[in-house]
């Protein structure tokens, strides 16, 4: 399936990931926005019928509401699927006291690690954490920080791990963003009584899950080098952009004929 074809579907979702897929990676992540370009084609995208733009990100849900501009009618997928935000209503995300117990642990063990090597940053989530190596100019000591961080979580049990572009990540929730796009799918389809085909597009190794529960009726894009299992590549940011522009003008055209 391409764009064309995925864009004459009945009923649409395009679910994208947000760091190096709508807004370029940059070393202040909380700077990242999504480009004017990208912006412009998601809202032409909005406000055809029976079409849904999501966002299924690594982000922590606060981060991603902000980051998106997102209103009142945002479908939101955050912590690589754990964190989930449906039209403002949030479902809390509540750890148990053993889940509690072990992020302290971890957090303790990768402060020690990432105060060791300058410029490596600690980022906290609501499930877990990120070692983020991006500034790190002595770039020898970042596979041995990653590897102390991966034995650390090793050491405490019971983290699911996520090497991503200059960070390591560690989850205590094992979810994954397929589960989102998944879960995404289904609500969709009961709300509307029918099937809805998925656009997903996303940068990193951690896109691949959602990737990988899409079928034949659906399309995958794969933005930047790297293996994938998506079945259309473009170059980078400002290339994907022009996508979903060629994807709002045909589902525009296809709007207009029915
Ligand atoms: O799933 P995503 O939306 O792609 O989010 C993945 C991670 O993105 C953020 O880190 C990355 O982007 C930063 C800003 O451009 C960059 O500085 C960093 O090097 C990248 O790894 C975010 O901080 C993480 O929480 C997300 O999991």
């Amino acid at each position: 399936m391409g764009v064309e074809g995925i864009a004459a579907a009945r009923r649409l979702l395009v679910a994208l990931d947000f760091d190096g897929t709508v807004a370029p990676l940059v070393d202040d992540p909380s700077t990242s926005r999504a480009t004017p370009d990208a912006a412009a084609a998601i809202a032409r995208l909005r406000a055809l019928p029976a079409t849904w733009v999501a966002f299924v990100s690594g982000r922590p849900l606060d981060a991603l509401v902000q980051l998106t501009e997102s209103g009142p009618d945002a479908l939101l997928v955050g912590s690589h699927g754990v964190e989930v935000s449906i039209r403002g209503e949030l479902a809390p995300v509540e750890l148990n006291d053993d889940e509690r117990a072990r992020m302290a642990r971890l957090e303790a063990a990768l402060t020690e690690l990432v105060t060791a090597v300058p410029r490596a940053r600690l980022e906290t989530k609501p499930v877990g954490y990120g070692v983020h190596t991006r500034l790190v100019t002595d770039t020898e000591r970042v596979p041995p920080l990653q590897q102390a961080a991966r034995e650390a979580a090793d050491m405490v049990g019971g983290f699911t791990t996520r090497l991503g572009k200059d960070v390591i990540e560690f989850s205590v929730r094992d979810v994954t963003k397929g589960d989102g796009v998944r879960m995404l799918r289904e609500l969709l389809a009961a709300e509307e009584g029918g099937p809805v085909a998925v656009l997903y597009a996303g940068d990193d190794v951690t896109d691949e899950d959602a990737f990988a529960v899409l079928g034949a009726g659906d399309l995958g894009v794969k933005v930047g080098a790297g293996e994938t299992r998506a079945t259309e590549r473009v170059a980078d940011v400002e290339a994907f952009a022009g996508l979903l522009h060629r994807l709002a003008s045909a589902r525009e055209a296809s709007v207009a004929h029915h």
